[in-house]
């Protein structure tokens, strides 16, 4: 289908940028985004920024039908009217906020192992296996996922899953909340909104929604990365604590411009995704 064509590209335009946040946010030896990016180039080539893109790409339907599915049956729920009914009674903030929270809270859940493998394979530095030289840990996600759940156990594959599932409650709120704002904002009354106000609201969506994230974001990452060899973190609380004593405040938002950059197209198309769906089959 074309729009999930198109849902699948972004993310892999919108991966490059992915890579060089979780970058930032883990590893000490990156002095900004060019300086990553320069060195990422030279030790690992173009592919270096493609690392750990193929369990997102096989998970995004999964994830994405159970982030909107969600949200959509929740609001169905609590407003008790249906999508056609909608434009002309258009639900609360508050119903809007609700939504979001539970479908942020349960496809926290669904991607938790898919974020954790994908964080993996980002942050191994090694250049593509050449002859001669020692591979890299991990040889490609099955095999990343195998390791993990051999090496740590099966709740190994879960690693970070808690500050995840904080970070996408009430973000994923805040998301569906500036995208519905942003509508109403430029849609005359009782109408559908353009695909060109879908397509903006839902990139401020995605950025203001990231914003919010970033914190609680730094700190999975680093949940994730712990665990590979020693464990350095006795939990979610430590991992701030010292991230901050070590790094300062600013450590809360390693990665915001970079991530922002990469929110506006992916999640503009994936609200027209969403609003040509819900119109073809709502
Ligand atoms: C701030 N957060 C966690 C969110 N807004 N989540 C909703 C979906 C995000 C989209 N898949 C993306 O990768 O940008």
């Amino acid at each position: 289908h074309p729009l999930v064509t198109t849902g699948a590209l972004g993310l892999v335009l919108g991966h490059p940028f992915d890579t060089v946040k979780v970058r930032l946010q883990t590893q000490t030896t990156y002095r900004g985004i060019v300086d990553c990016m320069v060195k990422i180039y030279r030790h690992e080539s173009l592919l270096g920024f493609f690392k750990g893109m193929s369990f997102p790409i096989a998970s995004i339907a999964v994830v994405n039908s159970v982030l909107f599915g969600v949200y959509s049956n929740t609001l169905l729920v609590l407003t008790a009217t249906s999508h056609q009914e909608r434009r002309a009674q258009p639900p609360s903030y508050t119903h809007i906020f609700l939504a979001g929270c539970t479908g942020g809270f349960l496809q926290a859940y669904c991607l938790a192992p898919f974020d954790l493998i994908k964080v993996r394979l980002q942050n191994q530095t090694e250049p593509r296996a050449q002859p001669g030289s020692p591979p890299p840990r991990y040889q490609g996600p099955v095999h990343c996922a195998a390791s993990i759940f051999r090496e740590e156990g099966p709740r190994g594959l879960f690693r970070g899953a808690w500050a995840l599932t904080l970070r996408d409650t009430p973000t994923v709120g805040i998301y569906f909340i500036t995208y519905e704002g942003l509508c109403r904002q430029y849609t005359p009354e009782g109408q559908n909104p353009s695909s060109a106000t879908v397509l903006v609201a839902g990139g401020f969506a995605g950025i203001a929604s990231w914003v919010a994230a970033t914190p609680l974001d730094v700190i999975k990452s680093r949940m994730q990365m712990d665990g590979l060899r020693r464990r350095v973190y006795q939990g979610m609380l430590d991992c701030m604590v010292s991230s901050v004593r070590q790094e300062g405040l600013g450590v809360f938002f390693r990665g915001v411009t970079i991530n922002s950059a990469r929110a506006f197209p992916v999640n503009a198309v994936t609200f027209l995704s969403y609003e040509y769906l819900l119109r073809w089959w709502g």
